[in-house]
């Protein structure tokens, strides 16, 4: 089943004197229980992705065209009451910096267990599968709460959670911390996770365990999640499904597997060339230059100015997606594929 579907989403941040599209033309989908990766580098709009999503853009940004539908709902024409219902208990976010995220003063525990009560209020008028409900009703008093929140700990992998549930944000590492936030996000029982950047503060061994433990999690709780994240390695242990950003557009889209073994898109190459190699060095400057920063309209592919193989027309005419072998994957580069309008949202359910 779809779960979300945005369709020719524009998100734009009007300034003095000129509007910056951080989103333009963005379509994918999520289906239930599906891990979808969203890469790009900096700049490309994974955040506002993410934030538009969830209906809380920063002002003056907003969206402005498209559509975005949650379980066939369309999110847009919500209220903001109707919307933090929605927050509340069918998407949830996880933020790159659970320093912020987390409030300084209240326990880890006690931030897990309010995320439960909370729940479990809205719990009672929204449709919840009867395991759910059983756990929530379970959970009415405030020892009961407490007890559910250390379990959670435990569940993400924190350890002597009885224990670590009375320490403040500031006592745990920041591996833990990112835990705790992940238990935060589950205790919504939602069925859409939205992780951006889940672990790039965190070391290299943390981060892939941390990630397993993802995966494992969105498993036994049922959870879509999209995963933000500018490290294509990130996306082949976790994503069935990537979409790669550049400037604010998808510029390709295709099964994981599919995308490593077979990259159309010039960036996407020059991506997958500047994974980290085993041994940790780096091509460095695959891609010499820098995502550029939008501000109005642009002529031509948005790469061209970085691409080995752009030409005269690639700084002319700005590409549209092109289906580049299978009906799931395209890409928008007018040096690949058949030149054809295709629709290709929730074409991989
Ligand atoms: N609050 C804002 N005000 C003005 N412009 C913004 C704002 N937030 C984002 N933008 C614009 O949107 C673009 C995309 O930003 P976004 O944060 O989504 O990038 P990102 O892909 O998440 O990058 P990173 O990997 O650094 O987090 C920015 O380059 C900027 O031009
Ligand atoms: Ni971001």
């Amino acid at each position: 089943m779809t779960l979300l579907e945005v369709e020719n989403l524009h998100t734009e941040f009007p300034m003095d004197g000129y509007t910056i599209p951080a989103l333009d033309d963005v379509s994918l989908s999520v289906s239930s229980g599906e891990i979808v990766g969203v890469v790009g580098e900096s700049g490309s709009g994974k955040t506002v992705l993410a934030e538009s999503v969830m209906g809380i853009v920063e002002e003056p940004g907003r969206v402005t065209d498209g559509e975005i539908r949650f379980k066939g709902e369309s999110l847009l024409s919500k209220t903001e009451s109707e919307l933090q219902s929605v927050r509340g208990s069918d998407i949830s976010l996880v933020f790159q910096d659970p320093m912020n995220s987390l409030n300084p003063t209240i326990t880890v525990g006690e931030q897990v267990a309010e995320t439960i009560r909370l729940h479990q209020d809205v719990g009672e008028s929204v449709s919840l599968g009867a395991e759910v409900k059983r756990k929530l009703l379970g959970a009415t008093k405030h020892s009961e709460s407490w007890k559910r929140s250390i379990e959670m700990l435990e569940t993400v992998g924190i350890p002597e959670p009885a224990s670590r549930a009375s320490s403040y944000p500031h006592e745990f590492s920041g591996g833990m911390r990112q835990r705790a936030l992940i238990a935060i996000a589950l205790s919504c029982e939602p069925d859409l996770l939205i992780a951006d950047e889940p672990t790039t503060a965190l070391d290299v061994t943390t981060q892939a365990k941390l990630l397993d433990e993802l995966e494992a999690l969105a498993e036994a709780f049922d959870t879509a999640v999209m995963v933000i994240t500018h490290d294509l390695a990130v996306v082949a242990e976790l994503c069935e499904f990537v979409y790669v950003m550049y400037a604010g557009e998808v510029v390709e889209r295709a099964r994981t597997e599919r995308l490593f073994r077979q990259p159309q898109h010039p960036y996407t190459v020059g991506l997958l060339d500047s994974i980290p190699h085993l041994d940790g060095s780096t091509e460095l400057g695959a891609i010499p230059g820098d995502v550029p920063e939008r501000t109005g309209q642009m002529e031509g592919c948005l790469f061209a100015p970085r691409c080995p193989e752009a030409t005269q027309e690639c700084h002319e005419n700005r590409p549209s997606d092109r289906s580049v072998g299978d009906g799931e994957h395209s890409a928008a580069c007018l040096k690949r594929g058949e030149s054809q309008s295709v629709d290709l949202v929730n074409k991989h359910d």
